[in-house]
């Protein structure tokens, strides 16, 4: 072979290394780019997810929840014994668990697509002012009805069950449901969670629409008049709900 065939064969070979390794040096750098944004990305998103204004929404949030479903459940058991009363008293179903679920993904799929939604802390605060009042109403209802408080709707009259006019159903009749009501829907308000805002309303409020008169039936079979002018009286408290 000669000199010449073999310049020739390595000026190809050269040539084409060269062409591979720009080809190659091309792909790194597209990785390169792409990793240096996602990491952009990841580190924007860590800083809105650990950001002051998620810290402190997240934890008023599960501070409400640990707290109302604790306290649910020792007046339960303070009021009825600790014999009579199950887990079911934590008042936790698959329902509420999916909607707090629902809740939290929006949350942040909210704070890492639109941060600035979470910074109205005038709507934040009006939310946690509803969680406060709502617990107050309700923890008020319970300790006003006493042994009649039951978390099951009663369906046979029992003896301990004496019919409650006073205190804070005087002025309404479910207050513990207004109170679930106004707490539940204060928790996504201080969110700032538009979506299970508006979900929240429909979805408890559609729910004591329908508990509502079907506890009021029983409610009318023990208590017969006495009920029937108490609740011609007092509204129910609910919106909308006669
Ligand atoms: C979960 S508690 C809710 C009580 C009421 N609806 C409220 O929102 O405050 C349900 C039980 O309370 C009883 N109850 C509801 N109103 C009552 C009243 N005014 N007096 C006595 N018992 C009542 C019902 O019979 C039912 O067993």
């Amino acid at each position: 072979m000669s000199i010449s065939m073999f310049s020739m064969f390595f000026n190809t070979l050269w040539k084409r290394v060269y062409s591979e390794m720009l080809l190659w040096k091309h792909f790194w750098v597209d990785i390169a780019t792409q990793l240096s944004v996602l990491v952009s990305c990841c580190s924007a998103s860590f800083s809105e997810i650990f950001s002051y204004t998620a810290c402190r929404q997240l934890s008023q949030m599960f501070l409400a929840i640990i707290f109302f479903h604790s306290s649910e459940y020792v007046l339960a058991i303070t009021i009825h014994g600790k014999s009579n009363v199950t887990l079911r008293s934590l008042l936790i179903s698959q329902n509420y668990l999916l909607a707090i679920v629902f809740s939290l993904l929006e949350y942040f799929l909210e704070i890492l697509i639109f941060p600035w939604l979470k910074e109205y802390w005038w709507i934040s605060n009006l939310g946690l002012t509803m969680v406060l009042i709502g617990e107050i109403i309700r923890k008020m209802a319970i300790i006003t009805a006493g042994q009649s408080f039951t978390h099951l709707i009663k369906v046979n009259h029992e003896e301990h069950h004496k019919l409650i006019t006073h205190g804070v159903y005087r002025f309404v009749r479910h207050p513990g449901y207004l109170g679930f009501f106004i707490w539940s829907v204060g928790t996504q308000i201080m969110l700032c969670n538009p979506i299970s805002t508006i979900a929240f309303v429909v979805v408890v409020w559609h729910f004591f629409a329908k508990r509502i008169p079907y506890e009021e039936y029983f409610l009318r079979r023990f208590f017969g008049s006495q009920y029937e002018e108490y609740a011609h009286q007092v509204p129910s408290g609910v919106p909308f709900v006669k």
